[in-house]
C-alpha cells in the first residue's frame, strides 16, 4: 500500500431496511453475536488502511447505535453523522463533514460486513493512483436483457456486478456529490460518472455480499464464521 495521504471511510447505515422486513433495521441485527455494523467497522478499522470513520445513521437510532456500543464494549473510534432520505443523501452529509483535502474516502455499504482487509487496502492503493476504485465482480449467471417483448442474450465477460467500497479521491466525491439527486443515482460510482470521471473497477469479492433479504442474514452468518476459523 503506497499512498501518502489521509484515508476515511464513510459507513452508510441509514437506511430502514424495508426488504428485509425486520422490526430492527438490518444493520443492528446481530451475526455472530455482534450488530451487523459492528463487524463492518472492524473490518476497515483491522485494515491496513486504518482510515477515519464516519458513520452515517438516521437519528432515531443514535440513541440505540449508543446502547449497543455499552453492550458491546465497542470502542473504535468514529464519528457520527445523521443519515438523509436517500443513501445519497446520507453520504452527502458525510461527505460534507469532511473538512481535510487531498484526502482518499472510501464509501461502503454498513450492510456487507465481510469485506476483506486486501480489498479495502487495493481500494484505497487504485483511487490513490487514478481517482477511482470501484469494487465489481465478474457475473456467474447467464445474461439477458428483456428487448420489447422477448429478450437477447449479452457477453456476460462484460458485464460487472457493482459492490462496495468505492473509494475516490476526495475533490472529485466531493464535487460529484454537489449535483442535485436523480433516483438513476443507484451507487457513487452512478454519481461521479455523471460528474464526467472515469471509474476503475478492482476486483471484488463474491462473498462480499449485501444484506438485503432476510435470507442473507443465515449466509452472512455461515461465511463469518468460514472467515474466523481461517484466520
Ligand atoms: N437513506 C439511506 C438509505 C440507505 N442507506 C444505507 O445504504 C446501504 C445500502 O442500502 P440498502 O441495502 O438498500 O439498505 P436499506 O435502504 O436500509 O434497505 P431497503 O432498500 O431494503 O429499504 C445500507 O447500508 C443502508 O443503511 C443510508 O445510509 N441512508
Ligand atoms: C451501492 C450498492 O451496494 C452497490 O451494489 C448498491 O447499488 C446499493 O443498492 P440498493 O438498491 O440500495 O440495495
Amino acid at each position: 500500500m503506497s499512498n501518502l495521504r489521509s484515508t476515511y471511510v464513510v459507513i452508510v447505515a441509514g437506511g430502514s431496511g424495508s426488504r428485509m422486513q425486520s422490526a430492527l433495521p438490518k444493520q443492528f441485527i446481530e451475526l455472530c453475536g455482534e450488530p451487523v455494523l459492528m463487524h463492518t467497522i472492524k473490518a476497515f478499522y483491522n485494515s491496513q488502511s486504518s482510515p477515519q470513520i464516519i458513520l452515517a445513521l438516521h437519528g432515531s437510532y443514535h440513541e440505540l447505535w449508543a446502547q449497543l456500543c455499552t453492550k458491546h464494549n465497542f470502542t473504535i473510534p468514529h464519528k457520527i453523522i445523521t443519515g438523509g432520505q436517500t443513501r445519497f443523501h446520507s453520504i452527502k452529509n458525510a461527505v460534507d463533514s469532511i473538512a481535510d483535502d487531498d484526502v482518499l474516502i472510501a464509501v461502503h455499504d454498513a450492510v456487507r460486513p465481510l469485506v476483506s482487509a486486501d480489498i479495502i487496502n487495493e481500494a484505497y492503493r487504485c483511487a490513490a493512483e487514478n481517482g477511482t476504485a470501484v469494487t465489481a465482480v465478474k457475473s456467474r449467471d447467464s445474461i439477458r436483457q428483456v428487448k420489447g417483448n422477448g429478450s437477447e442474450s449479452l457477453n456476460r465477460d462484460s458485464i460487472y456486478l457493482v459492490q462496495t467500497p468505492q473509494t475516490f479521491q476526495s475533490a472529485i466525491l466531493k464535487k460529484a456529490y454537489e449535483q442535485p439527486y436523480t433516483d438513476t443515482f443507484t451507487d457513487d460510482a452512478s454519481v461521479v460518472e455523471q460528474s464526467g470521471v472515469a471509474i476503475t473497477l478492482i476486483a471484488g469479492d463474491y462473498s462480499n455480499i449485501k444484506i438485503t433479504f432476510p435470507e442473507d442474514v443465515a449466509i452472512a452468518e455461515a461465511l463469518l464464521n468460514k472467515k474466523s476459523h481461517q484466520r
